[in-house]
């Protein structure tokens, strides 16, 4: 395959040579590596169906060869970005910044005319939901043994304590859950699309969509008030760790009312003191059972309804690791979102209505109506960014149905 990469040591002569619109301040941003639409066109094929691995909610994800031989994932913003160039390169030139075993590489992007492109270190062993959790379509014959299992819970905690607590400013996440963990060669895993949340335009109906569709990892203060702080990514990440130890997805409704849920199995499971029986069954019983019940409570203390409970990311490595004792520690219950209140997300295109039945018994405190919501505190440590998400919360009475709009 042919392929070309134009790096240019000064944006001027390459918006010059490629005629798009590049201002005196873009010019400045010199740190952001710009790739050509012509080399990722030469790099995928034409964006050859063969050459797409994936589709998500910002839009399709194409392997490619870039012209100095690395491999690469080309994912194509599916929509122009709200930004301007400027707001635009400034974010990927955040984020490009961001080196982190733990993290997936951002290389650079392309900008010409409309399109919108990142391009990424490429992972070849695909996401923990195409692996160790999907079940019959799994696409890899990796068998997870608790070490392996052990290492990809430690090095995503890794990687999501550098975005809390050592990138400044602050990184939340907002969608951390299985398909956002990569796997690398030697199966370190990655996390993808931190920072992304800043880059979506308004009228792109992905942050809503990508709110009902990963329910199962939504905290409820999210879901509910959206509130985004740190605490909803280690309420995921709790989720997240539970699902790798029991080797399962939080959610499936095949399963016998009372095992569907798994955080609500955990808790049961936590409270008559046998966590021990969820630990994964294609493990055949070789796993360390004092660490398997200790990531599992680790999970719990991840998922407890007040944020304020749940602990950092870097002392949930240390609980992990075993510098920091679980066992002694109350742990409350967790925060599911409620089975009455029925979440709608809205986008000025589409309006998405999450499944009726993911969602599951509640200990969370609901406000009796709509106008009791509080808005005060919406995106209060929100260092990803403003973005225009709508939710609409439908509170569904006997006979009579209230909406009330948030916007986060
Ligand atoms: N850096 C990468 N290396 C290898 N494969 C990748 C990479 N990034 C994405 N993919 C593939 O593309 C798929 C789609 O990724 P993308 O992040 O766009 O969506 P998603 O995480 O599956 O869903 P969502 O957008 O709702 O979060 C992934 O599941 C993965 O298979």
């Amino acid at each position: 395959m042919t392929c070309f990469s134009y790096l240019f040591s000064r944006k001027e002569d390459f918006a010059r040579k490629h005629g798009f619109d590049i201002d005196d301040e873009v010019c400045g941003i010199h740190d952001v590596k710009l790739y050509t639409y012509k080399e990722l066109r030469i790099a995928t094929e034409e964006f050859s169906p063969d050459n797409k691995i994936g589709e998500g909610g910002f839009g399709s994800v194409f392997k490619g060869r870039l012209k100095d031989g690395k491999i690469a994932a080309i994912k194509v913003l599916s929509a122009e970005s709200r930004q301007g160039l400027k707001e635009f390169l400034t974010e990927i030139d955040v984020i490009s910044k961001i080196e982190h075993e733990n993290l997936v590489q951002l290389y650079g992007c392309c900008v010409e005319g409309n399109h919108r492109i990142l391009v990424y270190n490429y992972l070849e062993n695909n996401s923990l939901a195409q692996t160790l959790l999907g079940g019959r379509q799994r696409c890899s014959n990796i068998q997870f043994s608790w070490r392996m299992r052990f290492n990809i819970c430690v090095g995503v905690a890794r990687g999501l304590a550098f975005l809390h607590e050592e990138v400044r400013p602050h990184i939340v996440h907002r969608d951390i859950k299985a398909s956002n963990i990569l796997l690398g060669k030697d199966l370190i895993p990655k996390i993808s699309d931190f920072g992304l949340a800043k880059l979506i335009p308004s009228n792109m109906t992905h942050i809503s969509t990508r709110v009902a569709g990963t329910i199962g990892y939504l905290a409820p203060e999210y879901a509910i008030r959206g509130q985004l702080t740190r605490k909803a990514d280690i309420y995921g990440f709790g989720v997240l760790l539970i699902e790798i130890v029991c080797g399962r997805g939080n959610t499936n409704t095949r399963l016998p009312v009372g095992e569907q849920y798994l955080l609500e199995r955990t808790w049961d499971l936590y409270e008559r003191r046998e966590l021990v029986g969820l630990v994964d069954t294609a493990l055949n019983g070789e796993f360390d059972a004092e660490e398997a019940c200790r990531f599992l409570k680790v999970g719990l203390l991840c998922t407890q309804d007040s944020p304020k409970l749940r602990p950092s990311m870097s002392t949930v490595v240390k609980m992990l690791i075993g510098e920091v004792n679980v066992n002694d520690l109350k742990i409350t219950m967790p925060g599911f979102i409620t089975d009455f209140m029925d979440l709608k997300v809205k986008g000025p295109q589409k309006t998405t209505k999450a499944p009726a039945k993911n969602l599951i018994e509640s200990s969370y405190n609901l406000p009796s109506s709509p106008d009791q919501l509080d808005t005060s505190t919406l995106s209060s440590e929100t260092s990803a960014g403003p973005t225009a998400t709508t939710f609409t919360l439908t509170y569904e009475y006997d006979q009579s149905i209230e909406t009330k709009e948030l916007s986060v």
